[in-house]
């Protein structure tokens, strides 16, 4: 087997952290790089490209090393950031973050909410926490509870509400510092909703948080998949890794027949996913009573309808990518 076919061999994630990968006789020896990972996420690495390479065709033992960047700050303590981005607007990055920490706090995951999307916040409407305050103490935010378990914050609930922000991007990047590095308490993950797009905004954001990874949001038509794979290199630029893709507005069910068209196409957005080497997260279909309940402060996934069911099974997976993460 060459070089290149053993790479291939391990998880998305590892193979992009390949430093060098050789092969004398049987032995193979893997160095990656350990950067940005704390001591569980480290191991977890270590393990996965250990089974991912041993037992590949001619390959009696396998070493593997872990390098770091000795000028690198020390792992984050304090919650692991999940990004939730979209490579363009309205494809519903804000309901699906909004579901999905939902569904992982039913899950019983300790989960937060930053909205990140200082210009247009949406998350204190889709989590019914319009008009309440954040307390201060010292120089520090304290996150706002809504009532689905999930604490947040927002510039929405700094700012008057309807008031647009006609900030300029330091201004912008410095309000997000404050949300981010707020009193998390015993939180765990923080979902992070970005503003749609890939521009400067969004490098700057991943630069000063960096987050533990990516999901993307798309729609099934192909000029979002594009957008969508721009948001995916932003995150690879970034060296966040993506932990999937998901397609939102997928099949639409008719409210009263029951039947599902596909206005925007079908499994466009799988498809590109499979085709990027990204994995699929899930599809959550387009449907009325999602948006209607969404503009209600009422989520889907807090409730027991079938809108619930989606959300629950793409929380479940990116529950999985957390817990491979710590080990
Ligand atoms: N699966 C769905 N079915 C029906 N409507 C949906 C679905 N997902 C989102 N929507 C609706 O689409 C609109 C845009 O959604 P949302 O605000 O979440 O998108 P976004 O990508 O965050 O957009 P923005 O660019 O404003 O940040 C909202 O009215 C929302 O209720």
């Amino acid at each position: 087997m060459d070089l290149e076919d053993l790479k291939a061999r391990l998880p998305r994630e590892a193979a992009a952290r390949v430093r060098s990968l050789k092969q004398s006789g049987e032995t193979l020896t893997a160095i990656l790089d350990a950067s940005g990972l704390d001591a569980a996420a480290r191991n977890a690495l270590e393990r996965e490209a250990h089974s991912a390479l041993a037992g590949a065709p001619g390959v009696g033992e396998v070493r593997v090393a872990l390098m770091a960047d000795k000028a690198e700050q020390p792992a984050r303590t304090g919650p692991v950031i999940v990004a939730v981005g979209s490579g363009k607007g309205g494809v519903g990055k804000s309901t699906l973050t909004a579901n999905l920490a939902v569904a992982l706090a039913r899950a019983g995951r300790k989960v937060g909410l930053v909205d990140a999307d200082v210009y247009g916040p949406s998350q204190p409407t889709l989590l019914d926490t319009e008009g309440q305050r954040p307390r201060a103490e010292g120089d520090k935010l304290v996150p706002v509870m809504s009532r689905f378990g999930v604490p947040m914050l927002s510039m929405g609930h700094l700012v008057e509400p309807g008031k647009a922000l006609a900030w300029r991007g330091p201004m912008a990047s410095g309000a997000f510092g404050q949300l981010v590095d707020a009193i998390w308490g015993d939180v765990e993950v923080i979902l992070l909703d970005l503003p749609p797009g890939t521009g400067d905004v969004q490098i700057t954001m991943l630069q000063k948080h960096k987050p533990a990874g990516a999901v993307i949001v798309s729609t099934p038509q192909d000029l979002a998949l594009i957008d969508a794979q721009r948001a995916a290199q932003l995150f690879e630029q970034g060296k966040v890794p993506i932990i999937g893709l998901v397609e939102n507005m997928a099949g639409y069910v008719c409210p009263h027949c029951g039947e599902t068209s596909d206005p925007f196409g079908r499994g466009g957005a799988q498809a590109a996913a499979e085709q990027a080497g990204i994995p699929f997260l899930g599809r959550i279909p387009l449907s009325l009573s999602v948006r209607q309940a969404s503009d209600a402060g009422t989520p889907p996934a807090a409730g027991e309808g079938e809108d619930a069911a989606p959300f629950s099974a793409i929380a479940a997976r990116v529950g999985e990518w957390l817990d491979r993460r710590t080990g």
